[in-house]
């Protein structure tokens, strides 16, 4: 993609996106609703045209291919399967007719697909005789049994349960790479989009904020927009002024390079000890903050603990062994290895 852009009207959908997949690469596109995501793919599907720019798929130009003459698969979040027919029948249908395939082929590429599924034992099942997780599965394999050499998949597993979410998506990605397609997977969720790319694209309002590995988009994320948007709980931004080589704000200051306007803290780089000057970490720490603890959150093998301060609520994870009780007085504190530093505009100080 060279440089893509695609108008509704006065509406600027997607802005200057440039990016390059490599053939068995899966790219997860992540962005909040209305951020551009679909609009890309309906764009690779050809099911949208765009309005600036180019899209190559192994050199070749697509603009003006038809989406049948494309090789690519779909995989939307609302699938329709044939009620009448069987899954194994839906998936064979697809084959026969979508790629014109010999009939004993078909049944055998349908079989393979639904095996690789763990769903062969609902072969003769009709959609209706089934539950929406099996069924999300039939469509999924219907769409890669044809095995196209790009797959699109639009937020696939929206409307499934947490639990079915992690099982389908792990096993999503387990055939895309034992088939080597190349993916591009759509989702607003972080968590997911950080486990099935192999590199993550991060889209606000059309334009690609940053296209990374998984691993670089958590630990030097190119803007606040990406570093608040990523993590569970987000990073943790304070804004401030900077003085003399000081980031200074409501209760703290810190030490900043030029051009700081904020500073990020992710909420596993703060440290929690009871309040009083010799808390923290034996430096003292680079950031250091008073606060009231509001509420702790157990979440399995860590708590999560949300302190007010004077420059806004913060959030800490910490161990499970570590209980604090609401209301409790602390000082938090951070070393300088674990700060983030923002430039008034967003950029991270320090990003390529
Ligand atoms: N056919 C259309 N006509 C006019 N505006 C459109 C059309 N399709 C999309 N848009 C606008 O383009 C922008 C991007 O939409 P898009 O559906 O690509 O976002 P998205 O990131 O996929 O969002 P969501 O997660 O909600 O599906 C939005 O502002 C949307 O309103």
């Amino acid at each position: 993609m060279v440089g893509l852009g695609r108008d509704f009207g006065p509406v600027r959908a997607l802005a200057d996106v440039t990016m390059s997949v490599a053939p068995g690469e899966i790219v997860a596109l992540l962005g909040p609703s209305g951020s551009g995501k679909s609009t890309l793919l309906r764009i690779c599907a050809g099911l949208e045209e765009a309005t600036a720019g180019r899209l190559l798929f192994g050199g070749a130009d697509q603009a003006g291919i038809p989406p049948h003459q494309r090789d690519v698969a779909l995989v939307f979040q609302h699938y329709a399967l044939y009620p009448h027919l069987s899954a194994l029948d839906n998936l064979t249908l697809a084959l026969r007719y979508g790629r014109k395939m010999p009939k004993a082929q078909a049944v055998a590429r349908a079989r393979e697909t639904l095996d690789m599924l763990g769903i062969g034992a609902l072969a003769r099942r009709r959609p209706a005789q089934m539950s929406g997780g099996q069924r999300q599965r039939v469509a999924i394999g219907r769409a890669l049994a044809r095995r196209a050499r790009v797959v699109l998949l639009d937020e696939p597993m929206s409307g499934l349960d947490a639990k079915l979410r992690v099982e389908l998506r792990v096993e999503i990605v387990a055939l895309l790479r034992r088939l080597g397609s190349t993916a591009l997977f759509v989702t607003h969720d972080q968590a997911e989009a950080m486990a099935v790319g192999d590199r993550v694209a991060v889209l606000d309002a059309g334009r690609l904020e940053q296209l990374d590995t998984p691993d670089e988009i958590y630990d030097r994320p190119a803007s606040r927009f990406v570093a608040t948007f990523v993590g569970s709980p987000p990073m943790n931004v304070l804004d401030g002024a900077r003085a003399d080589g000081v980031l200074a704000g409501p209760g703290f200051a810190v030490a900043a390079p030029a051009g700081a306007a904020a500073v990020g803290v992710r909420p596993e780089g703060l440290r929690l000890a009871p309040a009083g000057p010799a808390a923290g970490s034996p430096d003292g720490g680079a950031l250091r903050l008073d606060g009231t603890v509001v509420v702790s959150e157990r979440l399995g093998a860590e708590r999560v603990v949300y302190v007010q301060t004077p420059a806004g609520p913060l959030a800490v994870r910490i161990g499970a062994e570590g209980a604090v009780q609401p209301g409790t007085a602390v000082t938090l504190s951070a070393a300088a290895p674990a700060l983030t530093f923002f430039a008034g505009d967003g950029t991270r100080i320090g990003a390529a």
